[in-house]
């Protein structure tokens, strides 16, 4: 399962599982969300996922960082340092940009820190309280509070979906350089076909009703060499747009 990949004359060392998945299963009450899902989050790489709106990420994310349990299947693999980056900011409303950062990473050098804020644009901020910021800024805010904790495993959920499409953009791009950094694994939910596009290894595609692996696409071309615009993405694109819309309309026909 180890292998040893070169991009752009730095080393990338790929590692196994970090991760697996067996026949999971999650019921809300009558709600059945997370059906027989099999799924394999390997070290090192990023795995987005994609599905319709209600399937069941956030749920599956939950379960993945040890937050809830399945009613069923196993979840095997480190999760020992597993960084979270929610839906919304969860950001501590006392404490200024700088400290909600480095909250959960006293270690960090001031240095460090002030280069964190610099990615996720906040330089003059830094200073100011949550209650200060647009709901953009405080989830840059929380996602280098993420970036600081430095875990083995970042499980993000919808990260950038208060962006706008320039910033999302450049995010996209800091995240990629982070991760080129630290080389840890990152599972990355989201319902933007172009973010998943440009930053995974893996797609895995869910379905809704109940939420189980659709589809898993591999991308192998090196991130930071990636453009929307290459014919591959472009296939990609077209059959993500092709599988999604047909899980609408079937969904469409079900709620009928
Ligand atoms: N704590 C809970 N109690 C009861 N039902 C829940 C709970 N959490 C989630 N659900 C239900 O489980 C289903 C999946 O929810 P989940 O938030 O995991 O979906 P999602 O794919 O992340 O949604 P979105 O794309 O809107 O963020 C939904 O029908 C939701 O209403």
């Amino acid at each position: 399962m180890h292998f040893r990949k070169i991009i752009e004359g730095k080393q990338i060392i790929k590692g196994g599982p970090r991760l697996k998945l067996e026949g999971v299963n999650k019921n809300y009450e009558e709600i059945r969300v997370l059906h027989n899902l099999n799924l394999t989050i390997e070290d090192k790489e990023i795995t987005c996922i994609l599905g319709p709106s209600g399937c069941g990420k956030s749920t599956l994310l939950n379960i993945m960082a040890g937050i809830i349990k399945p009613d069923a299947g196993s979840v095997k693999g480190d999760k020992k340092k597993v960084g979270y980056v929610f839906q919304e900011d969860r950001l501590l409303p006392w404490k200024t940009v700088y400290e909600n950062i480095k909250i959960v990473n006293k270690k960090a050098s001031d240095l460090k820190l002030k280069s964190l804020i610099n990615i996720v644009g906040l330089n003059h901020f830094e200073n100011k309280y949550p209650a200060q910021l647009s709901g953009g800024m405080r989830q840059r805010c929380s996602i280098a509070r993420a970036f600081n904790f430095e875990s083995e495993m970042l499980l993000m959920d919808e990260p950038f979906k208060s962006l706008d499409y320039d910033l999302r953009m450049n995010m996209v791009k800091s995240l990629i350089d982070i991760w080129h950094k630290w080389n840890n694994s990152i599972v990355f939910v989201t319902h933007e076909i172009d973010e998943a596009l440009l930053l995974g290894n893996k797609i895995v595609v869910l379905t809704k009703n109940p939420c189980t692996v659709e589809e898993i696409i591999n991308i192998n071309i090196p991130q930071r060499l990636r453009n929307l615009e290459d014919r591959e993405l472009i296939n990609i694109r077209t059959k993500l747009i092709r599988i999604l819309s047909k899980q609408k309309k079937a969904h469409t026909y079900k709620s009928a």
